[in-house]
């Protein structure tokens, strides 16, 4: 069969997006560097920001995951952001935290170059993203931690927070005996004599020592058949905002388990997400 059909016509309804791949945000004495890919909508006026912090572990980190599913949400008129961070075996915490802050820095400093709104920056992350993220979050009034890397004199601070499976309390559900090397790793030594990098690293001590003036608000998805993270996890995170009148809603997934590819594939999950960035990001 051969046929000649017609397309009524139709504005766009959505921006054309462009890849930068590869941006380089910092770079080390040991000659390590860390590159963001950056997802950038075709537009004549600034942009709201979302830094996309990828999860595995701490320890296996791809900045080229979940580009697909992410450029969805950029058509809509997002600045995307595919941060890289160092790696427990490089480095252990706060270098993590240390390294999203300074990829938040580098583009307010870039601001201009990459059509970003500078006032107007959310941060989104799974498993070990989503705990740099919630830290993020919470931090935002702690100058302390922008006091590592480059990009001095901007902000790391952030309006809007997803949290996707996030790891919050270590000590609360990874301290064992056969404790997993990550997590060592990640506190540089074994969990037991490392109580204060512990503390450090959760985001509710954050909310209890400080009570920040301006808590962003956060939105938090959890499987409840998660066996790496568990969903009580965000039921911390929850409990801790929600004490302090934080804006948090906190979704459970039913029958989901902890993979970001169960999340980033669900349209309902990744339309609940763009409808709450909409929501504080683009004032609508
Ligand atoms: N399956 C991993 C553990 C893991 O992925 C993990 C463990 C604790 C907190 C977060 C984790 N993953 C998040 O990206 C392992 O066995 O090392």
């Amino acid at each position: 069969m051969s046929e000649i059909k017609r397309l009524a016509h139709q504005t766009e309804d959505g921006y054309f997006v462009q890849l930068i791949p590869d941006v380089q945000f910092a770079r080390f004495a040991n000659g390590q560097s860390l590159k963001m890919n950056i997802l950038r909508p075709v537009s004549d006026l600034p942009l709201p920001l979302i830094v996309w912090v990828v999860g595995g572990a701490w320890v296996d980190i791809d900045p080229y995951k979940h580009i697909p599913a992410l450029s969805k949400l950029a058509r809509q008129g997002y600045v995307i952001a595919c941060v890289e961070y160092r790696t427990v075996n490089k480095a252990p915490f706060p270098a993590q935290l240390e390294d999203i802050k300074t990829a938040i820095r580098f583009l307010r400093a870039h601001a201009l170059d990459y059509h970003i709104d500078p006032e107007h920056v959310g941060i989104w992350g799974h498993s070990a993203g989503a705990h740099l993220s919630a830290l993020v979050g919470v931090t935002g009034e702690q100058a302390e931690w922008d006091q590592q890397g480059q990009w001095q004199g901007h902000s790391s601070s952030v309006k809007a927070v997803v949290d996707f499976a996030g790891p919050i309390d270590i000590q609360a559900d990874f301290q064992s005996e056969y404790e997993l090397p990550v997590i060592s790793l990640l506190m540089g030594g074994p969990l037991r004599h490392k109580i204060d990098t512990a503390d450090q690293s959760n985001p509710i001590h954050h909310l209890a020592s400080h009570i920040p003036a301006h808590v962003p608000p956060f939105l938090i998805m959890h499987g409840d058949q998660d066996q790496v993270v568990p969903a009580r996890q965000s039921q911390f995170l929850y409990d801790a905002l929600a004490a302090i009148s934080a804006e948090v809603t906190l979704y459970i997934l039913e029958g989901v388990g902890h993979s970001s590819t169960t999340f980033m594939t669900r349209n309902d999950v990744l339309e609940i997400v763009s409808e709450f960035f909409a929501r504080h990001l683009k004032g609508s």
